[in-house]
């Protein structure tokens, strides 16, 4: 190997990464996207996250499944830095974007060696040659440029030019209040549905239903810093794909954007072995974070349970029919108690399970049969119950609506409702699990 074979292997691993198109994943319709931004601070809320570590926060982002990165490099104003950026771009392929004040080339090149694919430019601030000159810079070096604007007389401005991604910020700079209809009203009015870039809405998402809200609307993607810093942008309803036997339908779920995935180890048409359990729950942990793997059981003794606990080691284990405690069940183990239909304590181990369970579920009297119960009971079981209630039985993307739109509830189970003749069908799981998601939202803004 000469010098020079040397010298380039090593730049090659110095500099290896070319990240991907934030704009192209954006234009792609497996959304809601969120970029999910480093902030430790800001002008109008000061320094709020003075210890935020870059290693964990990326990780909470990755198992929020983030579409890129934004990060503020700012020091002056928001306690950034270009170490954050370098230190992010050490620990993601994602895209990135370099969230500054920029006005001059020299920051853009500062950007791109730290890894950056993106750059904003606010059109507020910039004289419309400058932004010529900065996107066409920013090009050279195969970066992509969000413009951020806050109304349509911006839009005016920069509306020849050659952005890749449209921002609109939902900050008014003068009072530092934000309202997520505000972007959504500009959307409106300057009609952006019908154009090329994709758009995305910045600022003030404090509750995931205001994502799926703007995403609704038309927006291709969010922006959130001090939402996602802390933690507040999560999906509130569960949706659980049971019944799962095949690695396949494991992914579709979890692309779908299920919260957990039921593999049945009760006697059922879809039963899987122990082994093959074992493997699904491993992959859950390991590659499908933040989904939760479930085992459902029916008939069992304490020392049953704890054993498959032990051997195949899911998030939560679901129990129905009879259940006793031969032996204690092990306490770090989280329980889903199932009942027929109703909270009867007619059933061995009802009283005891359903004291001792983090979730309740209510399903039909044969478990998995692709049957409705009688959702009257529904009412009482809230009433009685102080904690999550999730609902089984014959759902499907049919009667989903109905459902959500009735009764107050945490989640829902889902087996024959998204398969076609029994087997798990991608489309149906997609179809359920998309439109729980559009119900939940409509629900909350009511
Ligand atoms: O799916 C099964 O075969 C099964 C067998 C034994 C216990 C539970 C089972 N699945 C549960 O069935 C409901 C949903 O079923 P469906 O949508 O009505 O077909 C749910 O509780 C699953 O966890």
């Amino acid at each position: 190997m000469n010098i020079l074979n040397k010298i380039y292997a090593y730049k090659k691993i110095a500099y290896p990464i070319e990240r991907p198109s934030l704009k192209a994943k954006l234009l792609a319709d497996d959304g809601p996207h969120i970029i999910g931004e480093i902030k430790r601070g800001s002008p109008s809320k000061g320094l709020f996250a003075p210890d935020l570590n870059i290693e964990s926060t990326v990780s909470r982002y990755e198992a929020a499944s983030i579409t890129g990165y934004s990060v503020l490099t700012d020091k002056r104003f928001f306690y950034g830095g270009f170490e954050d950026l370098h230190a992010l771009s050490e620990l993601t392929l994602k895209p990135i974007l370099c969230k500054d004040f920029i006005v001059s080339p020299d920051q853009i090149a500062k950007a791109f060696a730290g890894g950056a694919k993106v750059i904003l430019l606010i059109a507020r601030m910039l004289d419309t040659p400058t932004m010529e000159a900065l996107i066409d810079f920013a090009h050279t070096l195969n970066m992509e440029v969000l413009m951020e604007i806050h109304d349509a007389n911006e839009f005016a401005k920069i509306e020849h030019l050659s952005f890749d991604i449209l921002g609109i910020n939902n900050r008014d700079l003068e009072t530092f209040e934000t309202d997520i209809m505000h972007s959504i009203n500009v959307y409106n009015q300057l009609k952006l549905a019908d154009k090329p870039f994709p758009v995305i809405s910045e600022s003030g998402f404090k509750h995931y239903d205001a994502v799926l809200k703007v995403t609704a609307h038309g927006f291709n993607g969010v922006l959130i810093g001090e939402g996602m810093v802390k933690d507040l942008i999560k999906p509130k309803m569960s949706v659980k794909i049971c019944g799962i036997s095949e690695k396949k339908h494991l992914e579709a779920a979890f692309q779908a954007g299920a919260s957990h995935a039921g593999f049945v180890l009760a006697e059922s048409k879809r039963k899987i072995d122990i082994a093959t359990c074992g493997e699904f729950c491993k992959a859950v942990r390991s590659d499908y974070a933040p989904m939760k793997s479930v085992i459902v059981l029916k008939d069992v003794n304490a020392s049953e349970v704890n054993a498959l606990y032990a051997s195949v080691k899911p998030d939560y284990i679901q129990i129905h029919g009879y259940f006793r405690e031969d032996v204690p069940l092990e306490d770090s183990i989280k329980l889903i108690r199932a009942f027929s239909g109703e909270l009867q304590p007619n059933i061995e181990g009802n009283d005891l399970l359903l004291q001792r369970a983090d979730i309740v579920l209510l399903d039909a009297a044969v478990p998995g049969s692709g049957e409705c119960f009688d959702w009257d009971k529904i009412e009482q079981a809230r009433q009685s119950v102080q904690k999550p209630l999730w609902i089984a039985g014959g759902l499907s993307k049919k009667n989903i609506a109905l459902l959500l739109s009735q009764y107050q509830i945490d989640g829902v189970d889902v087996s024959s409702g998204v398969e076609t003749q029994g087997i798990k069908d991608e489309q149906k799981i997609r179809g359920f699990v998309e439109e729980v998601r559009r119900r939940e939202h409509e629900i909350e803004i009511r």
